[in-house]
Order: C-alpha cells, then sequence, then structure tokens
C-alpha cells in the first residue's frame, strides 16, 4: 500500500460521535489509556476521549507502513542521516543513553565533564554562586526555561534566570533579580553566533564589569556545539561545555543546553530527568503500532489535521509548574513540522496544527467559551499530576484535578438545549495525560514523548522535521537594514523612517 492509498483509506471511515464510541465498546478506556512506568512513578496517556477506533488504528498502522516509519525511527536511533537537507542525524536520544553506541559514548564523555563543571561550582570552586544569568534564544532557552521553572521550585542550588529576547527590558529584568558579585553567566547557543544572544552575553559581561566584578570573562560558563567560537570570544577552555552538531537546538535540553537545570536542581536530578526521557526513548523504539503512545498520539493528531480540518491543537496543563510548557511545544512543534514541502520537495498537504494553550484553571475563565461553543474543532491535550506540586490545603490540588477531568467530559459528552445560546454541542475531542507525581523522570518522559510525537507525524507526513530554513529570511533582511543601502517594500521604508532608522 502506499501513502496515498492509506490515506484515501482514512478518509472513507464513518463519523460516529464520542459517546457512540464509548457506548459502542465497553473495552475502550483499557484500549486507549496505557501507563508507562519510571522506577517509582508512573504516567497514564489516556487517548480514550479521541475519534480513534480500532478500524482507524488499524489504517493509521497501514499509513505508518507505508510511510516506512519503523525503517526511519532505526535510522533516527542508528545515529544515520535523518536530516536530508543539512545532511545530518538527529542524535537527542543518544544524550539519554538510547542511540548509536559511538554516539552515546561520545555524549557520556561530555556529560561527564558537564558534571564535573556543575559540582565544582557547587562545591564552591568559583566563589559564591547565588544566581546564574542564562542567555540563550530558542531552543538554546525554551527548554532550560521550561524545566528550571517546572523542577527547580523547591530550593533550587542556584536562583536561574534564563533571558532569551533581545528586549534590553528582559536583561534588565534579570540583572534588577541579581546581586553582581555572585552571579555566573552562561552563554547559550548551539552556533556561537546567534545575535540576540551574543549582544545579550555582551551587555551581561558589560553590567558585570560595571558592577565592579574583575574578570567578568572568568565567570562565563559557554554552551555550545562550536567550542572554538566560544575560545575565540575569550571564555577559557575549562568552562566551555561542548555538545554534538548532530543535536538540533530544539531538542537540547538533554545536551550541556541544560547546563542552567542542572546547577538548578542538582546533578541527580538532571541525570533523572534524563532518566525518565531514556525510558520514553526505549518505549518509542520498541514498540510497534498502536501500542506506542507517540506513535499513537500522532495517529490522533492527523487524524484531526487531515481528517477533520483542524487548524490548531491546544494543550493545557492544569499544573502551575508547566506554565511554559505550550512555549516549549510550539517551537517543538511548529519549528519541526511547519513546512510545506515533502522531503522531495513537493507539495505536501496541510502540514502542523498550530500549536496553542495555557494553564488550568486560568484558560477556563478566557478561552474555553470558543472550545466548548466556537465554530473551531480544537483537540486538546489536558496534563495533570496527582500529587500536588504546593504544600497549602489539600483543597487547592482537589479542586484544580476535578475541573481537569471535567472539562474533558463536558467537551465530550456536551448538553443539548432548547436555547440555541445554552446549547453545549459536545463530540469534542481530548487527551488526558496523568502523571503520578511530576518529578524529573517524568517531566523527561513528558518532553521525550512531544519529540518522538513530532518525529512520528512528521514520517508519516513525509516531511523533514529536523531543518529550519523558515527562519533564516527575516534575519538576513534584518541584516541588510542594519547594513543600509538597500530598498525595501514601502511600508517598511516608511516604517524604518518613522522609527529614526532609514
Ligand atoms: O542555539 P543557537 O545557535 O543560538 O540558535 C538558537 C535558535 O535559533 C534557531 O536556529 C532559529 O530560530 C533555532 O532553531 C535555535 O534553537
Amino acid at each position: 500500500m502506499t501513502r496515498d492509498e492509506a490515506w484515501k483509506a482514512l478518509a472513507l471511515h464513518p463519523d460516529p460521535t464520542l459517546e457512540e464510541l464509548f457506548a459502542e465498546d465497553p473495552g475502550r478506556v483499557d484500549k486507549l489509556s496505557t501507563r508507562i512506568e519510571l522506577g517509582e512513578v508512573g504516567v497514564r496517556f489516556d487517548w480514550s476521549k479521541t475519534h480513534l477506533t480500532d478500524e482507524l488504528l488499524g489504517e493509521f498502522e497501514a499509513l505508518a507502513k507505508a510511510s516506512n516509519f519503523n525503517e526511519m525511527r532505526d535510522r533516527m536511533f542508528g545515529g544515520e542521516v535523518v536530516n536530508p537537507t543539512e545532511n545530518r542525524a538527529a542524535e537527542h536520544s543518544a544524550l539519554r543513553g538510547v542511540g548509536e553506541d559511538a554516539s552515546v559514548e561520545e555524549a557520556e564523555a561530555l556529560r561527564e565533564r558537564m558534571k564535573l563543571l556543575v559540582e565544582a561550582i557547587h562545591d564552591g570552586a568559583m566563589g559564591e554562586v547565588k544566581h546564574l544569568i542564562h542567555v540563550g534564544i530558542g531552543g538554546s532557552a525554551l527548554g532550560p526555561a521550561l524545566a528550571v521553572d517546572a523542577l527547580g521550585r523547591d530550593d533550587p542550588k542556584v536562583d536561574v534566570h534564563v533571558v532569551s529576547n533581545i528586549d534590553g527590558v528582559a536583561l534588565e529584568e534579570a540583572f534588577a533579580m541579581c546581586d553582581p558579585q555572585t552571579t555566573l553567566l552562561a552563554v547559550a547557543s548551539k552556533t556561537f553566533t546567534t545575535i540576540e544572544t551574543m549582544t545579550n552575553a555582551h551587555s551581561a559581561l558589560k553590567w558585570l564589569a560595571d558592577n565592579g566584578v574583575d574578570d567578568p570573562t572568568g565567570r562565563v560558563i559557554a554552551l555550545t556545539a562550536y567550542p572554538e567560537r566560544a575560545v575565540e570570544w575569550g571564555v577559557d577552555e575549562t568552562r566551555i561545555l561542548p555538545f554534538a552538531e548532530s543535536v538540533g537546538g530544539r531538542y537540547s535540553l538533554w545536551s550541556s543546553i541544560g547546563f542552567p537545570i542542572a546547577i538548578s536542581i542538582g546533578w541527580d536530578n538532571f541525570q533523572a530527568m534524563l532518566a525518565g526521557a531514556a525510558a520514553m526513548d526505549r518505549h518509542f523504539r520498541d514498540t510497534d503500532g498502536r501500542d506506542n503512545l507517540p506513535l499513537r498520539a500522532a495517529f490522533s493528531d492527523l487524524f484531526y489535521l487531515r481528517l477533520r480540518g483542524c487548524q490548531t491543537r491546544a494543550v493545557f496543563a492544569y499544573d502551575e509548574r508547566l506554565r511554559l510548557l505550550p512555549d516549549y511545544l510550539q517551537q517543538l512543534e511548529m519549528e519541526s513540522n511547519g513546512k510545506s514541502v515533502t522531503v522531495d520537495g513537493e507539495p505536501s498537504g496541510p502540514t502542523a496544527p498550530i500549536t496553542w494553550g495555557g494553564v488550568g484553571t486560568d484558560a477556563q475563565h478566557a478561552v474555553f467559551q470558543l472550545l466548548h461553543q466556537g465554530t473551531h474543532l480544537v483537540p486538546i491535550d489536558f496534563i495533570a499530576s496527582i500529587e500536588p506540586g504546593d504544600l497549602l490545603d489539600a483543597a487547592h490540588h482537589h479542586i484544580l484535578l476535578m475541573n481537569c477531568f471535567a472539562q474533558g467530559a463536558a467537551l465530550m459528552s456536551g448538553r443539548a438545549s432548547d436555547d440555541p445560546h445554552r446549547n453545549y454541542p459536545g463530540n469534542r475531542p481530548s487527551a488526558t495525560i496523568l502523571c503520578d507525581d511530576l518529578d524529573a523522570a517524568t517531566f523527561g518522559a513528558l518532553v521525550a514523548f512531544h519529540e518522538h510525537r513530532v518525529f512520528a507525524s512528521a514520517v508519516m507526513l513525509d516531511i523533514n522535521p529536523f531543518d529550519q530554513f523558515g527562519v533564516e529570511l527575516g534575519k538576513e533582511i534584518a541584516k541588510k537594514i542594519e547594513k543600509g543601502g538597500e530598498k525595501f517594500d514601502a511600508s517598511t521604508e516608511a516604517l524604518l523612517k518613522v522609527a529614526g532608522l532609514d
């Protein structure tokens, strides 16, 4: 069967409502809910409130087969080139110990180097360190920011501030919270050339110097795939933590880009995060068909994208600690799969939906009106933890979880009313990811689950998830504007003039 034939077969399926699907199959919850064990804790992935059926799953398995999914997955874990436009492998799983032997070995050696530096800093080798300003952008910031915010709340070893935006307001905000005498600066950039990061790094060095720090460059830790550029920039080799070129920016929090995470939560917790991700890697690598959680989620994503025309998908963590998750997933999903040509350069048809979301219960009082009664069908992921993240009265967490589950139920069942304004149509899909507890291991597994889900979708869509040429043109034009002497369209010319940049 070809991909086209598989898609045609998928399009022929009837369209029962979610309630009908539950009524038809009493075993539905068990069939579509899977728990993954991560040592002492586990995570339940419940896709039963989506429109997936046995028949659809069978057709999607045929699509995966027609897309050579198993072979592509083996190639990724085997360290082969899976990013043909850049002639690169994609070896983020090797950073977690699951991958091609030589890459795993190299990653272990680099991790050992990072461990020594992290522990030395914790032991006082760089004097008293209370704060770390981490400058980076995109994949060099979003993962660290998410992980530090999620896991580094209880008694962090060092207070970490992730600064990404070139807007000086962001850096000033960090300065205001740090004491220069006890602050380190992490400069995180895979390429070590990104203008926002390098400009922020320079300004942070100046701030240290202006505030009486004798050797500001001596306070810098460089995190990069191009250590020679960091040396040129003036960082001592002992404070450069390299990572492999085959690790993509948006997949790099497991590498030395995760330095601020380890500095905040400590080495053992950082390792636990990697171990949680590795458990998900092994599940993804070793499980076939519908039982494979990221693949099953991708089946559902593609069903809503291609067969129900959904242009967005939303994720709501009912957990304040995951408030940065939508930002992180936006880059992971949209920079990876926001493409319009296949691997061979042909028009692809619809690809990544727009990812958006927020935290529950806040979002209920803001955007859920549209989700329940609006004209857009939006598949939703709910994410929650059975154990609370707070020490307050248990009522807080009970109300939080009850609301999370109530939303999924209400979206699915709806409630008919003769009054059209009070009618809830229902039949609106959601999936629920329920962790026993949000700790380093479940966090790692959760992020790795999303990485593999993106990859699985890309394989079935026949697109390359590992390049990002779409971000280049704007950067080039910004450079041309800076250089001067070039004419742009009339609107841009007028804006430049009004802002005094012509
Ligand atoms: O780590 P670097 O090289 O500074 O790049 C930062 C980010 O810029 C991008 O290349 C494009 O915006 C991202 O993919 C990447 O995460």
